[in-house]
């Protein structure tokens, strides 16, 4: 059996982003004279990539977005989103204390995020974390992303692990559904960017901070999906 895979989302969950997605997102749209968001709008807008981020925008405004403006506004924001990095981002505090403690038991690390490609290989170089994940996806390297199951299964697989014995973490709706459309255990951060509480989306755990994500849990929760997926059989 491969070693134990941890899948973790980016945005709210591995890297606190949100101050730089907002600051990015307002100099964007300030230029077509939509009124700034704020951190409790940015937890609809986020999840699906920076296209769906901006449609929403508009949407939340009830205003209307051409395909034209959307394509000039998207280039507008990569532009900024880039010249900025790694900007105000940070890893979570514990973050970095947590993958050393599941590495030192053997277990390993992928991404699976449905931020666009260019952004997040950017961004984790930046902030020199790309080399603790064995694989990472984005919301651009598949026909399909998140909620769909099959996001999750393809990173597990191209990090050389396998979907009995893996988990995904995450902060919000899209991690949740897609862990449990992929039969694999979730876990479910209260400090990310969900516009519902955490316990609604039935996570099989919470986890406030990333001192409370132990090898124990891992070890339970992957217990857990062999487990399931034996009673499925
Ligand atoms: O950037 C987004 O819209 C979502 O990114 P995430 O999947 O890492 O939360
Ligand atoms: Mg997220």
């Amino acid at each position: 059996m491969s070693a134990p895979l941890v899948v973790f989302d980016l945005d709210g969950t591995l890297i606190d982003t949100a101050p730089d997605l907002i600051d990015s997102l307002n100099y964007t749209i300030e230029a077509v004279g939509l009124a700034p968001v704020t951190f409790d709008d940015l937890t609809h807008l986020v999840g699906q990539g920076v296209k769906v981020m901006i449609q929403r925008a508009f949407e939340l405004r009830r205003e209307p977005l051409d395909e034209v403006t959307a394509a000039k506004l998207f280039d507008r924001y990569m532009e900024h989103y880039q010249a900025n990095m790694p900007g105000k981002s940070l890893p979570y505090p514990g973050l970095v204390a947590c993958l050393d403690r599941l590495e030192a038991a053997g277990m390993r690390f992928a991404i699976c995020t449905n931020k666009g490609s260019q952004l997040a290989t950017l961004l984790m170089e930046k902030l020199e974390l790309s080399h603790r994940f064995a694989a990472m996806t984005c919301g651009d390297t598949f026909a399909f992303r998140k909620p769909d199951g099959r996001h999750v299964l393809q990173t597990v697989e191209l990090a050389g692990g396998d979907p009995l014995n893996a988990i995904m973490v995450g902060d919000s709706i899209n991690d949740i559904l897609a862990a449990q459309n992929a039969g694999v255990p979730a876990v479910a951060v209260t400090f990310g960017y969900s516009d519902v509480a955490v316990d609604q989306l039935n996570p099989d755990r919470i986890i406030e901070s990333y001192a409370d994500l132990t090898p124990e849990m891992v070890l339970e929760l992957l217990d857990r999906g062999a487990e399931r997926s034996r009673l499925a059989r």
